[in-house]
């Protein structure tokens, strides 16, 4: 995601990248952007939004840099821990904050069609079943666990499985069954730069707001 995020991150003129930040530091910069290492986040230059892709273990060192420069942040990072997202909220009092398990349009159309077909399918049987790269550490994957709060918002009890395999870039199929019929929603995503580009149409919205929790929606044209 890092790699997506730098190369098109100069589609969008409005944005400049000044910093590029990682657990290992192999070169001092890639393609002309000073990179840091995770140690190193007291140095960065100023910013007025962090874009995080990372690890859980990266997490917390990027959302205290941001408060600490009073920066906005963007974050698509999945596998969080409980505490992790509770210090989202207190961070959201003192910086803008936008955190999503997936920033494609379509699993926002998605997740809006699971919690009606919830709704209306009441006592129906719900899985979810998501697929991924074999690179991927957590699961449920992130996108997978937004897609079950949405069926239980609509009433449902979701059971959840996961296949990793390949380079699947990430499948989602929602399934509602009961006795003699299937409904099945499915989002297959082909490339990873759909990500991208919706976190960096975030960051550019985001960047000087009041403090708070953004989400997508609130961030669309
Ligand atoms: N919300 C969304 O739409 C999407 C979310 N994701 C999520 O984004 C995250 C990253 O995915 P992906 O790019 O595939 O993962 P990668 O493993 O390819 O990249 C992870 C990045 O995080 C860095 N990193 C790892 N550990 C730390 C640490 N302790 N401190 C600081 N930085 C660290 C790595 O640095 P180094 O290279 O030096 O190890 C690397 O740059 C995952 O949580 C994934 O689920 C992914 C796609 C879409
Ligand atoms: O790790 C990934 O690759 C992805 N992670 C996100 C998730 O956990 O849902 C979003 C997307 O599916 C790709």
């Amino acid at each position: 995601m890092g790699q997506s995020l730098l190369r098109l991150a100069g589609e969008r003129p409005e944005l400049t990248v000044v910093a590029a930040v990682s657990r290992r530091v192999e070169s001092r910069a890639i393609d002309g952007i000073p990179q840091f290492a995770v140690t190193e986040l007291g140095g960065l230059p100023p910013f007025d939004v962090a874009i995080d892709f990372s690890l859980p273990e990266g997490f917390d060192g990027i959302l205290g840099a941001c408060v600490e420069r009073q920066a906005a942040l963007v974050s698509g990072t999945t596998g969080l821990a409980p505490e992790q997202r509770q210090a989202i909220a207190v961070a959201a009092t003192r910086i803008p904050v936008l955190w999503a398990a997936n920033f494609s349009l379509g699993v926002a159309v998605l997740s809006d069609l699971v919690e009606r077909a919830a709704t209306a399918l009441r006592g129906w049987d719900c899985d979810i079943v998501e697929s991924h790269h074999v690179h991927k550490k957590d699961a449920p994957s992130g996108t997978a666990l937004a897609l079950g709060a949405a069926a239980e918002r609509g009433g449902a009890q979701p059971r959840y499985a996961s296949l990793r395999a390949g380079d699947i870039v990430g499948e989602h199929l929602v399934q509602f069954t009961t006795l003699g019929e299937r409904i099945e929603l499915v989002h297959r995503a082909t490339n990873r730069d759909i990500f991208a580009r919706g976190a960096l149409h975030a960051a550019s919205r985001l960047a000087g707001r009041a403090p708070g929790r953004y989400q997508l929606r609130d961030l669309l044209d």
